[in-house]
């Protein structure tokens, strides 16, 4: 049975003072069912950890010390206190270049460190118009996820690069169709109890107004959620509507 997962990606977004959106969070001590995160940028995870809530990095280098100025390892969020860390984020992908094998490189750093990797996949908006979204995610999984994925290892986030802070989102059941894609893809390639173990989030303009239509499709296990992580009034409902359902 997959424990459900309301992650947030706080971006490159959060100052001191916004510790205090964490605390409101902390306070309201919500859904004790469902599993809780914020991926926070470096600077803040540290205190973020010391809060009481579950903390993840946003990415990590794929070697655990070393000369790469301005890189944080998967070993420095362990130490700071994360639990998790998202890698191959569409975002890093575009402005970094990341490749496939780089996210498979970094997952397994994120392992070896001993967090959870949130690891993302998704096509463009090109690739969507051209119908080729599942040709697509099946090769960026083929080439981000490591030999070794377990359901406690691994969670698989589906983000759509075009529904990434646009308002947009797939339909219900596109969003089905997909979830059911790559959980048939995972039974295919690390069996049948590791695939149905590992958790598939969605992301991409997730918010309280539609999160519980989201969380009503089969498959998905949860949400990955950028600006709506940001305040404790717009991420708390989400974690509530994901605590609701089936
Ligand atoms: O990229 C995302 C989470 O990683 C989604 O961002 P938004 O929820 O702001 O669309």
């Amino acid at each position: 049975m997959r424990r459900k997962f309301a992650a947030g990606n706080w971006k490159m977004n959060g100052l001191a003072a916004d510790l205090a959106e964490l605390e409101k969070m902390v306070a309201a001590k919500p859904a004790p069912s469902v599993d809780t995160a914020i991926c926070g940028p470096a600077t803040l995870v540290h205190r973020m950890a010391a809060l009481g809530w579950p903390v993840g990095g946003e990415d990590c280098h794929a070697v655990a010390s070393g000369a790469h100025t301005g890189d944080i390892s998967a070993e420095m969020l362990a130490d700071a206190g994360a639990s998790y860390v998202i890698t191959g984020h569409s975002e890093r992908r575009a402005d970094h270049g990341e490749t496939d094998a780089d996210v498979n490189a970094k997952t397994r750093a994120a392992w070896r460190a001993g967090l959870t990797a949130i690891l993302c996949i998704g096509e463009t908006e090109a690739e969507y118009r051209a119908g080729d979204t599942l040709d697509v995610l099946h090769r960026q999984m083929a080439g981000s996820m490591p030999e070794g994925c377990t359901g406690e290892n691994t969670v698989l986030a589906y983000e759509p690069v075009w529904a990434i802070g646009t308002g947009l989102t797939p339909t219900r059941d596109e969003i089905g169709a997909v979830h059911n894609a790559l959980r048939d893809a995972l039974i295919e390639r690390f069996g049948t109890e590791t695939g149905l173990a590992i958790r598939i989030l969605y992301g991409g303009s997730v918010k309280a107004a539609n999160a519980a239509e989201i969380f009503g499709v089969a498959d998905v296990d949860g949400a990955l959620v950028g600006g709506a992580s940001l305040k404790a009034d717009d991420f708390l409902p989400i974690v509530a509507a994901l605590e609701a359902a089936d």
